[in-house]
Parts: structure tokens; C-alpha cells; sequence
């Protein structure tokens, strides 16, 4: 097949993927073809139980499809060896949940600095600990923050920990970011503001971004729209928001 075109970052091509439950087949992709721009802010809306939160985990390499392609940045990633999965998630994107998965007995700046740790040694940890902290503290500054950085998780608001996981997130510079239902677990304002955190790191910092949500106003707060249900992308969203003057009808 043919590598994707240079502004798609991110590709799924003929996604099949089924789970097996008592000896029964249960189809949950049934043939998925999505292609992700270079720069975009862009969401994937479905119903509870369409199968978006299973393409995403196919997307960051969390599992992978029956049949099918996943393309990132030009590579084929979707049967790579484990390293190079691990160094693809610790690398190239980041990922934030709905529940943030923050680890509970870290501060909040403790919490942003952990990935850096995995793979680098304890020596290599301490040489570079000034810089990584240096860095961890800007990422907090980055998601205004700072001045929460010695709260654990169990002292901040589900905001404040958003927050703090996107700061995680963006610690090994990634090109794009996987939020699977960022502001599903927040009240409006709150979510609100969040949403408007993404946008600023997508508009200011470039950073390609692919949001994953089950609420029609907000996937229309994107660029671009595509609707999953039972499995296969079956539209893309008519975004005529006043709010979204960018949104674009994908075709
Ligand atoms: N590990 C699993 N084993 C068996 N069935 C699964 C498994 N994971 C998901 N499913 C089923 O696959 C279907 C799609 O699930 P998925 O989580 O991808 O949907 P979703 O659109 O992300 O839903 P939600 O918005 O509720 O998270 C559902 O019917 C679910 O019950």
C-alpha cells in the first residue's frame, strides 16, 4: 500500500477488529478508514459503544487490529516490535483519559517528570534531574499550573488534574496528542476551559491534536468531524457552529 500523504499524520486504512467473549464473535470496527491532517484540532464522535475508544487504542498502539493499517507520520506502526510501540507512545504522542491517571502519592510536578524516568537509568535520572524539573515546572507554567505543583491529585479539582496530565503529556514534545473524552468527566465550565487549553497548545504550539468524545458540541469546536457508529465511520459532522468558524466539512 501506499504511504500516506505527507499532511496526514495519522491513518487508520480497512480497520477490522473483533472481540471474542464466550466463544462468540463480537465485531466492534467493521472496516474503519480515517485519515488524521498535520496541524489539526480534530474529534471523533460516536455513541457509547460505537468503538471509538477501541480505535484509539489501535491508533497509540494499545492493541492491535485483526485487519487493517495503521500509518503514523509516514510508517506503519500497527505491528512494530514492543520497543518500538513503547518508544512510539513515550515519544512521538501523548495521550490523556477521562480520568487523568494521575498517580495518587505524587505531587502534581512529581506526576509530570514520571514518564521521563522510564528508560533512563538511576544515574541518568540524577544527571539530567535539574533539567527534567526545569522542564516538568514549564509544562505546568504551559497549562497554568505552577503554582500547584506540590499538590497531589487527591488536592486538586478534576480541572487541576486535567491539567496536570496534559502538562505529563507534553513533556517528550510530542507531534500529536490522543484525548480520549478530555472533558468527560468535568462540568461544563470546567471542561470549557480545558477545551480551550487544547485549542491554545493546537493553535500556539502546532501541536496536532485528535479528541475523542461522545458530546456533539463539542466535537464541532474541531476542524474536522468524523462520526463513528456501530463500528464504521459513517459521516462527518455538519459543523455550521458560529463558534467554530475553522470547522470544516470533511467529504
Ligand atoms: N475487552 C473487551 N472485550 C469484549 N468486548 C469489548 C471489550 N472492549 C470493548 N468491548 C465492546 O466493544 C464495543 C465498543 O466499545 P468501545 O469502548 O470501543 O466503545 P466507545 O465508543 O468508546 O464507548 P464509550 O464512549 O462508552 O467508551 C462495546 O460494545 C463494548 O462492550
Amino acid at each position: 500500500m501506499n504511504a500516506p500523504l505527507d499532511h496526514v499524520i495519522l491513518e487508520a486504512r480497512g480497520i477490522r477488529k473483533s472481540y471474542h467473549k464466550n466463544q462468540i464473535e463480537l465485531p466492534v470496527l467493521r472496516g474503519v478508514d480515517v485519515a488524521f491532517h498535520r496541524g489539526d484540532l480534530s474529534a471523533l464522535v460516536g455513541r457509547s459503544g460505537s468503538g471509538k475508544s477501541t480505535l484509539m487504542h489501535l491508533l497509540a498502539t494499545l492493541d492491535q487490529p485483526d485487519e487493517g493499517e495503521v500509518w503514523f507520520d509516514g510508517s506503519r506502526i500497527d505491528h512494530l516490535p514492543r520497543r518500538a510501540r513503547d518508544a512510539y507512545r513515550n515519544h512521538d504522542i501523548g495521550i490523556i483519559f477521562q480520568f487523568y491517571h494521575l498517580l495518587p502519592e505524587l505531587t502534581a510536578v512529581e506526576n509530570v517528570l514520571a514518564p521521563a524516568m522510564i528508560g533512563r537509568s538511576v544515574l541518568g535520572y540524577f544527571r539530567e534531574r535539574k533539567s527534567l524539573m526545569a522542564r516538568a515546572e514549564a509544562m505546568l507554567d504551559r497549562v497554568g499550573l505552577l503554582d500547584r505543583k506540590s499538590h497531589k491529585p487527591s488536592e486538586m479539582s478534576g480541572g487541576e488534574m486535567q491539567r496536570v496530565a496534559i502538562a505529563r503529556s507534553l513533556m517528550s514534545e510530542p507531534k500529536l496528542l490522543l484525548a480520549d473524552e478530555p472533558t468527560g468527566n468535568l462540568d461544563t465550565e470546567t471542561g470549557e476551559s480545558i477545551l480551550q487549553l487544547l485549542r491554545q497548545l493546537n493553535e500556539d504550539d502546532g501541536l496536532t491534536i485528535v479528541m475523542i468524545t461522545h458530546d456533539d458540541a463539542i466535537a464541532r469546536r474541531a476542524d474536522r468531524c468524523y462520526r463513528m457508529q456501530d463500528g464504521l465511520l459513517v459521516d462527518r459532522l455538519n459543523s455550521e457552529s458560529p463558534t467554530a468558524p475553522a470547522n470544516r466539512l470533511v467529504a
